[in-house]
């Protein structure tokens, strides 16, 4: 038998967590890897008030599984029946896309491309006709691809306000921030800068505070990071690659962009539509940004005292990400 003061415990937690007022999420391919354990952690986040999964299989079963969780928010499952999708988007405050196919041993994010810019491109067109005003937050890969296809679909509605749409590099960073704890016990926010795909991801361990290293291990450590998604890919062994901690990443996401919603300072990276490349030819990138209500705030400029090897590794990012986001805007545009 529970004990009072654990019964009461109980009912204070399910209280507080008064969800009336709190954000309405839809994931988009909640089924899935990451779908189902990011649908979790959001369902036990206190400022989600609605949370709609949609996916194309097994939706319902994993919308009913969670919403037995007595957290105050409401979870509903929708089918691509019935106009399910449009459901499942309709009054949206945000949409959170891990919908696609994962990478096998052996593959570049990019060869994903070939199947999930459709998805991500028909997902974008109903999230613009049906919650133009939404978050879109793009976990699906390759990101360097996907996020300027939903970009440009925004565009072609009418609706683009790039404040609102982002590709989620989170996991980039909380692999860089526990690789350096692991060397100097210090828990820190390590920024990651660039884009979300080997070589375009730009650790900046400059600003990890006691992180004394040679350069060859700098350059070890730097290599870990960006090839940080293989190394999960390599020993899942072809049943998939990162989804835990990508969805542990894409619910911190979502849950940053919800507490500066509600007045909180709040600081990510993420991989947005930015200019301060486009004389390079390069229109999107991931830095280091402030979140309002209204979505990104602010573009941080970089610190003024990242090293000459993260400059280098800039430079070396900048045409790869134009070129992957080229692709995928020709791919939107046909
Ligand atoms: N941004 C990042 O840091 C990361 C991105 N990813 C990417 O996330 C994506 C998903 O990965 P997993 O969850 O492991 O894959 P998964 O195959 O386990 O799940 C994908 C889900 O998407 C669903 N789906 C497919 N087409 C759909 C559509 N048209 N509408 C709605 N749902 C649809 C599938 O039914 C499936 O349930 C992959 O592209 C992967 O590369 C993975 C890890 C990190
Ligand atoms: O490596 C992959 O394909 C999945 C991913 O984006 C990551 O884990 O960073």
């Amino acid at each position: 038998m529970l004990r009072l003061s654990t019964t009461s415990k109980l009912i204070r937690q399910f209280s507080s967590t008064s969800a009336a007022q709190g954000a309405k999420v839809a994931v988009l391919g909640a089924a899935g890897g990451i779908g189902q354990p990011l649908s979790l952690l959001l369902k036990t986040n206190p400022n989600v008030s609605k949370l709609n999964l949609y996916d194309i299989v097994n939706c319902p079963g994993v919308a009913a599984d969670l919403s037995h969780i007595n957290t105050a928010s409401e979870v509903t499952g929708f089918s691509p029946e019935n106009n399910g999708l449009d459901k499942a988007l309709e009054g949206m405050d945000y949409v959170v896309i891990p919908a696609g196919v994962p990478r096998k041993p052996g593959m570049t994010r990019d060869d994903l491309f070939d199947t999930n810019a459709g998805i991500v491109k028909l997902l974008a067109q109903a999230s613009a006709r049906v919650c133009p005003t939404a978050k879109l937050l793009i976990i699906s890969n390759p990101v360097n691809s996907l996020l300027p296809i939903a970009a440009q679909v925004y565009q072609d509605c009418g609706v683009f306000d790039p404040k609102k749409l982002i590709g989620v590099t989170t996991l980039d960073l909380l692999r860089a921030s526990r690789f350096a704890y692991e060397i100097t016990g210090k828990v820190e926010f390590v920024p990651v800068v660039g884009g979300h795909a080997g070589t375009t991801i730009v650790p900046l361990y400059s600003q990890a505070t006691g992180l004394k290293l040679s350069p060859e291990e700098m350059a070890k450590l730097i290599y870990r990071t960006q090839f940080g998604g293989d190394e999960v890919v390599q020993a899942k062994a072809g049943k998939g690659s990162a989804t835990l901690s990508m969805a542990y990443a894409g619910a911190r996401m979502t849950d940053s962009m919800i507490r500066a919603a509600n007045g909180e300072e709040v600081i990510e990276c993420a991989y947005i539509s930015d200019n301060q490349y486009s004389s390079q030819g390069v229109n999107f990138f991931a830095s280091l940004l402030k979140f309002n209500k209204d979505g990104v705030q602010e573009i941080l400029s970089l610190p003024s005292n990242i090293s000459q090897i993260e400059k280098d590794a800039i430079a070396t990012a900048l045409p790869q990400i134009a070129s992957a986001a080229n692709k995928g805007i020709a791919f939107a545009k046909k």
